[in-house]
């Protein structure tokens, strides 16, 4: 169970205007301000759960994200994942969930995709049986056998987004953490991760936290959903509350953050 109770996360940003001399004067003298990116936020996720964290640009998404997996500490509130503390009990709580950030790799760059799989093993202490068993399930799934051998800087992107997905699924964990995982994939790719994403679910009923902008994916793999803006939970409902705010679920939402103006 994922429980969220109060969660404020502020960044302190050095300000700075353009210009060299600006550069000069900051030297010596630096200023802050503070961006607020979470603001009182609370909700509770089941096991077995599939919900969609959605929200315009800048509403906290993945900050969010960052915090329940324990790359961020929070100023206020607290947050329990399975009864742990994420960035209190950092090398309980990885083992226990999997992450993928659409934006970014977590596989090494120059080496075959499988030497990747080969380093997650070991740093997730993964036994012999589940590597073998979860790289057999996940290459047939996933369709990686011709991918394997390559190394990730020649994958195309629907190609590495396969593989990315795997990398965070080899050590079983319970809970799948996905910030926008189909960006920039093509309907072929999209529709082969929402497929998969559907059936990790239903067949080890991993929890499943699905952030993106892709209304699509939402409804495809979703029936709750939080909506988040300007750092604040606006909305905790189902597909159905959303839709009824517009003909489609783009203009539905588009019309919920005209509402909520965010
Ligand atoms: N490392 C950082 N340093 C300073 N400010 C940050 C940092 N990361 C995020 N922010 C700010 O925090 C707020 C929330 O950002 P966050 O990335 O969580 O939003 P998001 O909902 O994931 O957005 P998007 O849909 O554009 O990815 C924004 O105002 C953003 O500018």
């Amino acid at each position: 169970m994922i429980k969220v109770e109060h969660v404020s996360k502020t960044y302190k940003v050095f300000k700075r205007d353009a210009g060299f001399q600006s550069a000069f004067k900051a030297l010596f003298h630096k200023e802050y301000e503070l961006v607020s990116a979470l603001n009182d936020v609370s909700f509770t996720i089941e096991d077995g759960e599939m919900v969609g964290y959605i929200g315009p640009n800048g509403a906290g998404k993945s900050s969010t994200i960052k915090i329940l997996s324990g790359i961020l500490t929070p100023e206020e509130g607290i947050v329990k994942i399975n009864g742990q503390i994420p960035w209190k009990n950092r090398i309980a709580h990885v083992k226990e969930i999997g992450v993928v950030f659409g934006q970014r790799s977590q596989l090494w760059w120059d080496v075959p995709v499988l030497d990747s799989f080969q380093l997650l093993k070991d740093i997730y202490s993964i036994s012999e049986k589940t590597y073998k068993d979860n790289l057999e399930e996940l290459t047939s799934l996933l369709n990686l056998s011709d991918l394997l051998q390559t190394p990730t800087r020649q994958l195309s992107l629907g190609q590495r987004m396969r593989c990315e997905i795997a990398a965070s699924l080899l050590h079983s964990p319970k809970i799948l953490f996905l910030d926008e995982p189909t960006i920039g994939l093509d309907a072929v790719s999209k529709l082969a991760v929402r497929e998969f994403i559907k059936s990790l679910n239903q067949k080890h009923k991993t929890t499943v936290i699905l952030t993106t902008h892709d209304m699509q994916d939402i409804e495809a793999l979703t029936n709750r959903i939080i909506l988040i803006g300007k750092g604040r939970v606006l909305m905790d409902g189902t597909i159905d509350d959303i839709k009824i705010h517009g003909d489609n679920m783009d203009e539905a939402v588009a019309n919920l953050y005209h509402e909520y103006q965010i």
